[in-house]
Order: C-alpha cells, then structure tokens, then sequence
C-alpha cells in the first residue's frame, strides 16, 4: 500500500468500521475493518462544501469560489481528493462532479448538492452491500450516512449502488449509464452467471410493473420495457386493475429473484409485509398468512401461487388507494 498517499491523511474517524485501502482496478475503497451488521450506519458525514444550483449550472468558478471559502483544513482535505487515485482532478468542477451527493432540505424543491470527502470514497456495485438513503436534511443540519444492507465481514468491501433504480437494469444498460466499466462482482462474474443476473433483474423490473404500473427506472405509463408482456394484462397493470392477490404473488416472485441476485432489502421486504395485510376475503388472507409463515421466499411464493387472479374483497379499496397516491405522485 502506497505509504504518502493522499488519502492516508483523510480525516477517517478512529472507531469508523472501516479503512481505506487500494481497490484492485477502482482505485481506492472502503473495507470492512471489523464485522458490520445489518442495518448499522457505517458512516454519517456532514459536507465539506455545499451547491444549491441545477446540476447542469454549477461551474468551475462556482465550486472554486466555495472552496475559498473553506477554513485552512478543509481546504486541505479538498485537495487530497484525486481523480481515483493519487492524481489530482483537472478542475474544481471535476473534483465536485466525482464526489456528490444530492439531496433535498425540507422545505425546498431544489436540489442541493454537497461534497463528501468520505462517503465518495466508498465504491460502486451493481450488488452493493449497502445503500445511501435519498434523504431530506434540516437547514443547517445536511448529513448523509451510508447503512448496512446485509452482514458485512471483515475485509469485505463496502460498496452502494450510484444511481437509484439502477440495480434492474441488464449488465450493458448498467454500463452504458456509469461513466466507467465497472469492475464489481456481479459485473465480473461468468458469462452465464451474467446471463441469469441478466434475466432475473429484467423479470423483477417487468413484475414491478405489472404490480405498481409503471416501470421503477422512470415511473412513466408506456415505458419500454426489455420485454413484451400480454398487453392487456399491461393494460391491466397501468389501470391499476391488478387484483390484490396477483400482486402479492408477483412480489415474492420478485422477492425470490432479489434474493438469488443479492439486492434484497429491508424496505422491499416492508412493503410485502404490508401488501400482505391487505386482504379481507378469509379464505385469501388464511394462504397469505401461511405463506408468510414460511421460511424461504421461495417457500412464500409456492404457498401464495394458489392466489393467483383470485379476487379479493379489498380489490376496490386497494386500487382506490393506489390511485390516490399516483395522483399525489407518492410512488407505490
Ligand atoms: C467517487 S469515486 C470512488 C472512490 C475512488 N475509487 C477513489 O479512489 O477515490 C468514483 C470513481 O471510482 C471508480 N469506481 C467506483 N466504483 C467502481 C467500480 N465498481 N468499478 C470500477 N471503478 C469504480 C470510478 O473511477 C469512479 O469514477
């Protein structure tokens, strides 16, 4: 490990779960120093610098007067930033663009942009073992975190997804958004593994349609999906006319493809939990709460399979309230 390496002085907290070290073909990252557990916050970090401006509008001379603005210290931790490695960025505006986050403050709609010295270390994966929450700071107040999404072990490297929805997507969709080839695991696996990778997340996007009626990535009606479904049961879907009990069994079908793939999460598994207190016909919720008594996704899903198409006496009031929240643009 390169001894005078800029990041060696990065301000990394003493108890931090983490060290940063050489990342063989990403430069450097984040890895475990000790055992992480499961929903834990890795890292909470206010930012060095803040933008409230269109990302399209912030300019060199933007980010540089920010960074005069700095004190002695964080200036100097500015410039240990390089571009993915020891070498320093061109430009003000490249070090802020590689090192971002966005986020909102309550109360406004614009978005704010903020440098993070640290959490910009962490790499990217297409299977990612944590997450950076999109998150509503106070004024005054912007922290962002990076949290567990599974057991993390020692020497493992931490990683989160870049982009929100991004985890459906196939290998070649991923790589023509990243502004470089990524090397995670999931992207280095063999060529059938990336072939069944490929499948099970294009099968979780169309089943994310079929259930919610619109596709996760842009959330608009009509978008192209990677495959062709019955186009009335499209029809169906964007109605929200699905009943109850099909979705259910189209969520542990994605349930099972999630976990196979690696991307489960504690907010996709919530959100089955409660479409499975939905029901009000008897005889539906008595499979429903068997299923959910089982073990594995899988187990769910075979038990629930008998479900499918059946109706249910909160079809209407499900749909309703589905409505609602698309006409409040809440997402479902
Ligand atoms: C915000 S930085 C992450 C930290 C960076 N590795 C460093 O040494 O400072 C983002 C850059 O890291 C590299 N990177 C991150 N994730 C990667 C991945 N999965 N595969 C290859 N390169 C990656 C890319 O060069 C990317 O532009």
């Amino acid at each position: 490990m390169p001894l005078n390496h800029p990041y060696k002085k990065l301000p990394v907290p003493g108890d931090a779960p983490f060290e940063l070290k050489p990342s063989p073909g990403k430069g450097w990252g984040a890895f475990a120093k000790r055992r992480i557990s499961k929903g834990a916050t890795i890292l909470a970090e206010k930012p060095l610098l803040i933008i409230q401006k269109p990302v399209q509008e912030i300019t060199d001379h933007d980010v540089a007067m920010a960074f005069l603005q700095l004190a002695p210290r964080d200036k100097e931790k500015f410039l240990r930033l390089g571009d993915n490695g020891p070498g320093p960025f061109e430009s003000c505006l490249a070090a802020m663009a590689q090192n971002t986050f966005e986020f909102l403050i309550r109360g406004s709609n614009l978005p704010v942009y903020g440098l993070f010295v640290l959490l910009s270390r962490f790499n990217h994966s297409c299977a990612p073992n944590s997450k950076v929450p999109l998150l509503v700071t106070e004024r005054g107040q912007e922290t962002l975190a990076i949290i567990a999404k599974k057991d993390i072990s020692v020497g493992e490297e931490i990683t989160f997804s870049y982009l929100p929805g991004f985890e459906l997507k196939a290998q070649h969709e991923r790589h023509r958004l990243l502004q470089f080839t990524c090397k995670c695991d999931a992207c280095h696996a063999g060529i059938e593994q990336k072939q069944a990778s490929d499948l099970r997340r294009t099968l979780v996007r169309g089943l994310q349609y079929l259930s919610r009626g619109n596709d996760p990535d842009d959330q608009a009606q009509d978008s192209t999906l990677p495959f062709s479904i019955d186009p009335e049961l499209k029809k169906a879907a964007e109605e929200l006319r699905i009943p109850l009990s099909s979705r259910f069994v189209y969520d542990l079908l994605s349930m099972v493809l999630l976990e196979e793939e690696g991307l489960m999460d504690d907010l996709i598994v919530k959100k089955v939990q409660t479409v499975s207190d939905w029901f009000e016909t008897e005889s539906n919720d008595m499979i429903v709460k068997l299923a959910m008594a089982q073990t594995t996704w899988r187990e769910k899903f075979n038990v629930a399979a008998r479900l499918y198409g059946r109706e249910d006496a909160a079809d209407d009031d499900v749909a309703n309230e589905l409505r609602t929240m698309r006409d409040l643009n809440l997402g479902q």
